[in-house]
């Protein structure tokens, strides 16, 4: 076969439910759960879960698989926990979670739930949930979300022979447009802020607990998960936290006990410029006021932003038939990328992973249900370390590695550690720190822990010879984060109108 020839064969993904032999065994039934924000979809395919003899919770979050996690394990359902950073084995589980990139698809399951399968259209991780709804050896199954890839689910059920079943939610509750707070007098128990940087999160935290000191509880990305969850638990249960004050890391899944949700602003920052909210994530983002059958109130911090907000809500109703979710995201295997880069280069000394990612991109042939996720991503992270001239295998995981691209400290590190890797063949962290840290470089110190810790798991123990010990100190950083959220000196007034 010529060269070129045997590239494309390679590149051929056009039967991507083919790459998955054991979930062909036999139909599979899919039940889809569709409904809004705060329909009860997840509490129904759940309980469906908790029947089953043995069963797979997938989740879009990592706060979210250990939610679950930690929910069945409470109702008496063994259950274990696997993410890319954690993985806490309960000894006789017949329960899993995880994260949609985190599933065993070699495993049998009775039954399966993948939640918020709308995110199999995202264009930086949607080929996970392809894969899980191809993949999953399961022969009932379940899927949440909302109504938009219902007809691409349609059409591969149809390819894989499976059986689709669909149910149809209401919101438990109502959710109405307020008037908009103007000012910091407004605001009442059980409000949240969403401001869309980590920046002004912190402003108005100081700002309002100028005047009720205790009173908010903070959430952003950056944050520790530890430190999120305890943020969580303090809004929902203790009577002084009064706010939430949360980028759109509030979003998705978890339960807030939130009345009102104030947008601060309807502008975010996505990493390729400044842009309005689009009207599925200011539904998505509302969605959160109001929890089971309580009433949920949404507003802004102008009469134009409020109505900004009270347009885009009428226009996700009137799109829901309108806008859809028509392909699933696909990202090659990490055997067909290799086989792919033996083809394209004869010396293997000098093959640079995004380029063969960019030539597989392009060679890559595709059904009209599918398109290939995002690379950029990826490629961004190679381009960074290919100057070290790391083994083909290890650019492949030091370019898959979740990293935060804003972070230049991050990316830096990862450069030193795939630099160390290269030259001794192991990856040493130098730890020491003390209590005087800008809350700053403890988040970062965090964030580079937990890359150290998703990394070691690609290798052998010698390795990355400092895990149990990186893990330790994680542990204790989350706790001096949570205690610096509650130092934060107070700063001038003035500084809101800047942080705008
Ligand atoms: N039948 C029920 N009995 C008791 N609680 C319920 C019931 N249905 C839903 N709930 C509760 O209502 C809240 C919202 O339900 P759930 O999380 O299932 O909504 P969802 O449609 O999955 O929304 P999301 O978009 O947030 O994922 C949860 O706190 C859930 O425990
Ligand atoms: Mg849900």
């Amino acid at each position: 076969m010529s060269r070129l020839r045997g590239l494309k064969k390679i590149a051929d993904l056009r039967s991507p439910h083919e790459w998955f032999p054991l979930a062909r065994i036999s139909p599979r039934k899919i039940n889809y759960h569709i409904g809004p924000t705060n329909s009860g979809k997840t509490y129904s395919a759940l309980e469906h879960l908790k029947k089953a003899k043995t069963g797979i919770y997938c989740s879009p979050l990592r706060l979210l698989a250990s939610e679950i996690f930690e929910k069945l394990n409470s109702s008496g359902i063994k259950c274990s926990l696997i993410t890319g950073e954690e993985k806490t084995i309960i000894p006789g589980a017949t329960h899993m979670s995880c994260t949609m990139e985190s599933i065993n698809l070699d495993e049998s399951y009775d039954c399966a739930l993948i939640d918020e399968i709308q995110m199999i259209g995202d264009q930086d991780r949607g080929s996970s949930w392809t894969n899980a709804l191809l993949g999953l050896w399961s022969p009932e199954i379940h899927l949440t979300g909302d109504k938009r890839p219902l007809r691409l689910i349609k059409n591969l059920a149809k390819i894989t022979g499976d059986e689709l079943q669909t149910f149809e939610y209401n919101r438990l509750s109502h959710l109405e447009v307020c008037e908009p707070v103007t000012s910091i007098k407004d605001l009442k128990e059980g409000d949240c802020i969403i401001a869309f940087s980590r920046k002004t999160c912190h402003k108005l935290k100081k700002i309002i607990e100028r005047k009720d000191p205790g009173s908010c509880a903070i959430i952003y990305g950056n944050l520790p998960i530890e430190t999120r969850k305890e943020q969580a638990r303090k809004f929902n249960e203790e009577k002084s936290v009064k706010y939430l004050i949360s980028t759109d890391a509030v979003g998705m899944g978890l339960n807030y006990n939130i009345s009102r949700v104030i947008f601060f602003d309807i502008k975010k920052n996505d990493g390729s410029g400044i842009r309005k909210l689009r009207p599925w994530e200011v539904k998505q983002i509302s969605g959160r006021a109001g929890r089971f059958e309580k009433n949920g109130l949404v507003t802004a911090w102008s009469l134009e932003d409020a109505k900004f907000i009270s347009q885009s809500l009428i226009e996700t109703q009137l799109s829901i038939e309108r806008e859809t979710v028509n392909r699933a995201g696909l990202f090659p295997i990490y055997s067909q990328i290799s086989e792919y880069a033996e083809q394209l280069t004869q010396n293997s000394k000098d093959i640079v992973y995004h380029k063969v990612l960019q030539s597989f991109e392009k060679s890559a042939f595709i059904e009209k249900f599918y398109f290939f996720q995002s690379i950029d991503e990826v490629c961004y992270n190679s381009e960074l370390l290919w100057h070290l001239h790391l083994d083909f295998e290890d650019q492949y995981v030091f370019s898959h590695s979740p990293l935060r691209l804003t972070s230049k400290y991050l990316t830096r590190s990862l450069g030193e550690m795939a630099k160390n890797l290269k030259r001794k063949g192991e990856v040493k962290l130098i730890m020491e720190f003390d209590n005087t840290w800008s809350l700053d470089h403890l988040e970062n110190l965090h964030a580079l822990f937990e890359l150290y810790i998703w990394l070691s798991k690609n290798y052998e123990p010698q390795v990355f010879p400092n895990y149990n010990d990186v893990c330790y100190q994680k542990k204790i950083i989350a706790e001096l984060i949570e205690k610096k959220l509650d130092e934060l000196p107070y700063e001038d007034a003035d500084e809101i109108r800047k942080a705008r």
